[in-house]
């Protein structure tokens, strides 16, 4: 079976003028169609960066990054993104506004169109009523839903979200956990998933990809995510487990 994405060797630098930063190195990856696919690590190990160069936000010092067997050289409609940020969304449109926005712009659909697609993947993240709300006015939790909509309406290949629920209190980010396994049950979209939560890495995926600090190198991954799913015996054994291959200085290397 051909993937969907393949991340193949990717080393990924910064140039400042004073130094040279290696983010990740020689890192290699394959997301199946369907697959719920976490980047987990620590702080700096290069998850933002790798999730930026599937984007096409930043190209690779080696190796190469393909997407339905085509090297990804620039952003596109088929990679949307989902940034933590609360600001992502435009403050002067309405909640239906912003989600049509990316539908009128690179889509280039009729607006009657664009607005029904809108209004559907609206009501998908309950925010229905709110469709007529400027962004400003929402809950943290309520724009982040709306950031989610606005990218699934644009029926990418991939979702990519860089830690969209981190700047959530608790009990909203679990809600927000929860939401997104519900949508993927409705629509089974791809996504690719950062966070350097261990706890949230085993609720949202199928598949974990562990990485090294700085840079980031594949320590391993976790393919059976799914089996610990409803069992918080095993959940919490399986997050030990990570816990020990994140921080073992020997790591697991499966290559
Ligand atoms: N614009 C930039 N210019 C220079 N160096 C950068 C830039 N962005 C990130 N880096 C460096 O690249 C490395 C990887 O950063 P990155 O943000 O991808 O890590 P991360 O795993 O997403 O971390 P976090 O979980 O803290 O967001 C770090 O050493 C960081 O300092």
């Amino acid at each position: 079976m051909a993937y969907l994405l393949e991340v193949d060797a990717v080393t990924l630098r910064y140039k400042t003028p004073e130094s040279i930063i290696t983010a990740t190195n020689k890192v290699s990856f394959n997301v199946n169609s369907g697959d719920r696919f976490v980047l987990l690590g620590p702080s700096g190990c290069g998850k933002s960066t790798l999730l930026k160069a599937v984007g096409g936000y930043l190209a690779p010092e080696e190796g190469e990054i393909r997407i339905k067997g085509k090297a990804v050289r620039k952003p596109g409609a088929d990679r949307m993104m989902v940034f933590q940020e609360f600001d992502q969304l435009l403050p002067w449109k309405t909640v239906l506004e912003n989600v049509m926005f990316p539908l009128l712009a690179a889509r280039k659909m009729p607006r009657k169109e664009a607005q029904e697609r809108a209004r559907a993947y609206v009501e998908k993240v309950h925010l229905g009523q709110f469709a007529d709300s400027y962004t400003h006015t929402l809950s943290g939790g309520m724009k982040q839903r709306v950031a989610i909509a606005r990218g699934m309406s644009m029926e990418p290949d991939i979702l990519l979200m860089d830690e969209p629920f981190a700047a959530l209190d608790a009990l909203t980010r679990r809600q927000m956990q929860d939401e997104l396994l519900q949508l993927w049950e409705d629509t089974r979209f791809t996504v690719m998933f950062v966070t350097h939560s261990i706890a949230e890495a085993i609720r949202i995926g199928n598949r974990i990809l562990l990485l090294s600090p700085h840079p980031g190198e594949v320590k391993a991954e976790v393919s059976d995510v799914e089996s610990v799913a409803d069992d918080a015996a095993a959940a919490a054994e399986l997050e030990q487990e990570i816990h020990g291959l994140l921080f073992d200085p020997q790591g697991a290397h499966t290559e």
